[in-house]
């Protein structure tokens, strides 16, 4: 009764309790309402509650996912908004309006981590875009916290059936979708969208979703699934994020005869004209939205390098595959030298087989053995010793020198005839000879082959000369990982380290031992690298803020979590390790003298903040999934 001081008992006992329960429902909404009313906290500490402006009332409010809070408008606003007759009577708690949610989700509870087993994976991402396409708050709120539980549906795997099946899930467009039909008008077309600020865009083709190849336009649920991490992870406001499809065509040729297929029919652009679209789309995002930040997903990986170079030194972007990838696989392996009992510093000792020379595996070799080579003094000889800890296996078996037509990019790891002889190896050797020959200290897998890493394989791996292997099944979705964990404890033995690109479950191993399945994912890293990047006003991202991106998430992890086998920290703390990753993304920028500040925040103050006050500056701008309070104003 004490939210109803004023009333004499008398009169509380007069009033009916239905009109009670909807008082005190009142009640508590107005001192929800209140709490979401507080002050957004700023880095400098201007104490003022500030209300949304909208330029919307009525209908068009309730259908603006962006300012929709249906049954949690407060009475007020309902008055201010136009709103009152268009929704039912009773204002709820935003938690009241979750627990109403959640009980309809969590009819279908399987655990999220099972992976392919998880029946009802589609259709939890059903229910969860359905509150996505009306109310993006609340959306978040579930998600940010439950991302253990719904990353798995929103992201890595499920969002992989959901591509697959785009044609027949698409209700509500989300994001933009550049075609080679609008070469000459996408200048003006950036501006069809409705935000005036963008933050993030993810941007794919769709030639290569995870491993499920050329999905063509329906690829464009990989750039939401990242976006949403973007929010959840990082605290990107969803208002300023836009995922991005350019469709080329696709050489799928089972899409090609689809009806329902909703992409161009017609095979994909290649050449100079691919380059030309890319290109018009680079300039016209950055000519609207100039301090944006462009994610690259998902591109064929004969295009993936290539724009990465074209583009690094003149915009702000980075490849997810190449770079974000490298920087997690970089970390999960010092986390590996480390379960050893070893120091980091060992890392250039290690022996690594690669499965996979595609635009992840290149990327992983190449960043892996520039942090080898700095360990080792960072001159050419530690350039060249670092390579020689790598060997590089892809469809046509072992990469060496005589390899014909080789990828520029992979041509310096591919290995001298006389080292690999002498190992009894050639060119085109099998994974299983490679690995029985090698013994390698890491397996690490990004060929997109499901069950790669065979019982045989496997089997080969037990003559590690490590003291603890480790088995990096890096690709996705489930069932396009190298091996399960299931395959690699009970065939390895306990004393393994076991990382996969999409979760699975921990291995039960008997008598109260657990095997830890660590997910490799780059979702470790993107949100931080993009929102330190947002935040220190970087003009391109450099080696070195990615570098320091990885380092940060390698020493997030503790001690004695590495000697159980946790390389990587639970995905319910991402939202903590992005603000770290940022933080330490902002801190290279200004180093590197590259930063020039973010909003009020201008470069020289930046260069002035400590360490911790550049944390508190980027937790103070992450973007909380609460209501903001809502006035009218005409245009
Ligand atoms: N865990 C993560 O964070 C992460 C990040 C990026 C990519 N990935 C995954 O990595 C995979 C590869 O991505 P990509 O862009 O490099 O793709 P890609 O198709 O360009 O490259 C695949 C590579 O695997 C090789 N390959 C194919 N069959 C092989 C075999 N039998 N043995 C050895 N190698 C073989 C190919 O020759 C090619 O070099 C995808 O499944 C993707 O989902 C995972
Ligand atoms: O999307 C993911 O889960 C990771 C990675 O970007 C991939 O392409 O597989
Ligand atoms: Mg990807």
């Amino acid at each position: 009764m004490a939210m109803f001081p004023l009333l004499s008992p008398h009169l509380r006992r007069s009033l009916s309790s239905s009109l009670l329960r909807r008082l005190r429902r009142r009640s508590s909404a107005a001192s929800a309402a209140a709490a979401m009313d507080a002050p957004s906290r700023s880095f400098t500490t201007t104490e003022v509650s500030r209300p949304n402006i909208v330029q919307k009332r009525s209908l068009d409010i309730l259908h603006d996912p962006w300012f929709n809070k249906g049954t949690a408008f407060s009475m007020t606003e309902r008055d201010r908004l136009d709103l009152r007759g268009l929704l039912p009577p009773s204002v709820m708690t935003p938690q009241q309006q979750i627990d109403r949610f959640m009980m309809d989700l969590k009819r279908l509870q399987v655990n999220a981590r099972a992976g392919r087993f998880d029946t009802n994976a589609l259709a939890k991402w059903r229910i969860l875009n359905r509150l996505h396409d009306r109310n993006e708050t609340m959306y978040y709120k579930i998600l940010v916290e439950n991302i253990e539980e719904y990353a798995p549906i929103v992201y890595t795997p499920t969002v992989g059936l959901v591509c697959q099946n785009y044609s027949g899930l698409f209700r509500r467009p989300r994001g933009m979708y550049f075609s080679a039909e609008d070469r000459g008008e996408m200048m003006s077309m950036v501006y069809n969208w409705p935000a005036d600020q963008v933050d993030m865009i993810v941007v794919t083709d769709g030639s290569r979703i995870l491993g499920l190849g050329d999905l063509g336009v329906q690829g464009i649920g990989i750039a939401i699934g990242k976006l949403d991490l973007y929010v959840a992870a990082a605290g990107i406001n969803p208002q300023r994020v836009l995922p991005v499809m350019i469709d080329v065509g696709t050489n799928n040729e089972k899409l090609l005869k689809d009806p329902l297929y909703l992409g161009l029919q017609e095979h994909r652009l290649d050449g100079e004209e691919y380059l030309s679209v890319i290109d018009e789309f680079m300039e016209s995002v950055f000519t609207r939205w100039p301090n944006v930040i462009v994610q690259f997903e998902d591109f064929q990986s004969k295009w993936a390098l290539k724009l990465l170079k074209r583009y690094r030194n003149t915009y702000r972007m980075f490849n997810d595959d190449v770079q974000g990838t490298a920087g997690v696989a970089i970390a999960g392996l010092l986390g590996a030298v480390r379960a050893q009992g070893r120091p980091m510093i060992d890392f250039p000792k290690q022996k690594i087989v690669v499965a996979g020379a595609g635009s992840a595996g290149i990327g992983v070799v190449n960043a892996a053995s520039k942090t080898m080579a700095r360990m080792l003094g960072n001159n050419e000889s530690a350039f060249e010793s670092a390579r020689s800890q790598f060997w590089v296996v892809d469809a046509n078996g072992l990469i060496t020198e005589c390899r014909e037509n080789i990828d520029q990019d992979i041509k310096p790891f591919a290995k001298k005839l006389k080292e690999v002889s002498h190992q009894g190896l050639s060119e085109g050797a099998s994974l299983v000879e490679v690995v029985k020959k090698v013994k390698p200290d890491v397996l690490l897998g990004l060929s997109a082959v499901g069950g790669l890493f065979s019982n045989e394989v496997l089997e080969a791996l037990k003559d590690s000369t490590s003291s603890r292997p480790a088995v990096f099944a890096m690709s996705n979705p489930t069932k396009n990982a190298e091996c399960t964990p299931v395959e690699a404890f009970s065939i390895l033995g306990e004393n393994i380290i076991f990382a996969s690109g999409s979760p699975f479950n921990d291995v039960n191993l008997g008598d109260g031992k657990i095997g830890h399945s660590n997910q490799g994912n780059n979702m470790y890293l993107f949100p931080g690298i993009g929102l330190g990047t947002l935040l220190s006003g970087a003009r391109v991202i450099s080696d070195g803020m990615l570098q320091v991106a990885s380092e940060c998430l390698a020493a997030y992890m503790k001690e004695e979590e590495v000697l159980k086998g946790i390389i990587y920290p639970p995905i319910s703390s991402i939202r903590d390790i992005t603000k770290e990753v940022a933080a330490a993304v902002v801190r290279e920028a200004v180093a590197e003298d590259l930063a020039e500040g973010y909003r009020d925040m201008d470069a020289r103050e930046l260069r002035r903040l400590t360490q911790e006050e550049i944390v508190a500056y980027v937790k103070n701008n992450m973007w909380d999934p609460v209501y903001p309070t809502l006035v009218y104003r005409k245009e």
